[in-house]
């Protein structure tokens, strides 16, 4: 599904800041996969995201959908496969249109061929259906405008808004780390819903051992642009907390040592 084969990225080359943020990345994701990412500062955990999602090219090797070599292919010929969401609330959604009117463009997005534009009354109930799954409330203020939400309502709703285009893969790059712990957590078990929901092959970047365990079926661990650590299913389950750090300090001889780690 997901294939990423021997990828190099190098930043400034033959300067004083020369970077090799990535070095030799292979990874592989099977259908359905949900893998989560963890790794300390400047692992090259955003890096890899964003040679997934087209942001950045990579220097060497490459990656593939479905067997099919996009590197090439710029972020907005990939969007139709790929879906990201953020840890800035503020870049998934517009906050001066209303929740209707996001999901409408979303929606757009996802069907271009069958669908008119504007917000008829069919549409309308489809998304009010559509939030009711969120389970907070939002389907009673389809009018209300973005930016009125809370950053929590916000996450939620690009989700959703994720799902419309029918991704292959949705890329969430520490999408609850901005948010109070309640928040985060609703977010992380609507996230947990939402990708069963629609069989999403997931990639999420997460600061939080205790979430990287809890969700998902795989899990890798990155360090100075490797991947060092690759948890398949059979061992994640009854994976703890301590477990990683030991993994960590066995294959690295050091204490894992990142300011923004939360161990859960
Ligand atoms: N555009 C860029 N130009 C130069 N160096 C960069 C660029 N983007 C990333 N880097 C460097 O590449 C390395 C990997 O960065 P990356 O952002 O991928 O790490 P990360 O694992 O996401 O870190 P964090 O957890 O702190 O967000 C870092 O040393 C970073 O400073």
């Amino acid at each position: 599904m997901l294939e990423i084969n021997h990828v190099t990225k190098l930043f400034n080359a033959n300067t004083v800041d020369e970077k090799l943020a990535l070095s030799n990345v292979n990874l592989n994701l099977a259908p359905s996969d949900f893998v989560t990412v963890i790794g300390s500062n400047g692992a090259g955990k955003s890096t890899l995201m964003n040679i997934i999602s087209g942001v950045l090219k990579p220097d060497d090797g490459n990656v593939k959908i479905d067997g099919v070599v996009v590197n090439k292919l710029h972020e907005h010929q990939r969007s139709k496969w790929i879906a990201r969401v953020f840890q800035d609330p503020m870049a998934g959604t517009s906050p001066n249109m209303t929740i209707a009117e996001n999901l409408s463009i979303a929606y757009l997005r996802g069907h271009k061929r069958t669908l008119k534009r504007g917000l008829n009354k069919e549409k309308k109930l489809y998304f009010k259906e559509q939030l009711e799954r969120l389970g907070i409330g939002l389907e009673n203020r389809l009018n209300a405008n973005v930016g009125l939400l809370s950053g929590g309502e916000r996450q939620a709703l690009s989700l959703l808004m994720a799902t419309f285009t029918k991704p292959k893969i949705l890329l969430l790059d520490e999408h609850t780390a901005a948010l109070d712990p309640s928040r985060a957590e609703l977010i992380s078990n609507l996230t947990e819903k939402v990708v069963k929901e629609f069989n999403l092959t997931t990639l999420m970047v997460t600061h939080n051992m205790a979430q990287a365990i809890q969700l998902g079926n795989r899990l890798i661990m990155m360090d100075k642009g490797q991947i060092i650590m690759d948890i398949p299913p059979s061992k994640k389950k009854g994976l703890t907390v301590e477990d990683l750090l030991h993994e960590f300090a066995a294959i690295k001889g050091e204490e894992l040592n990142d300011d923004r780690v939360v161990l859960g």
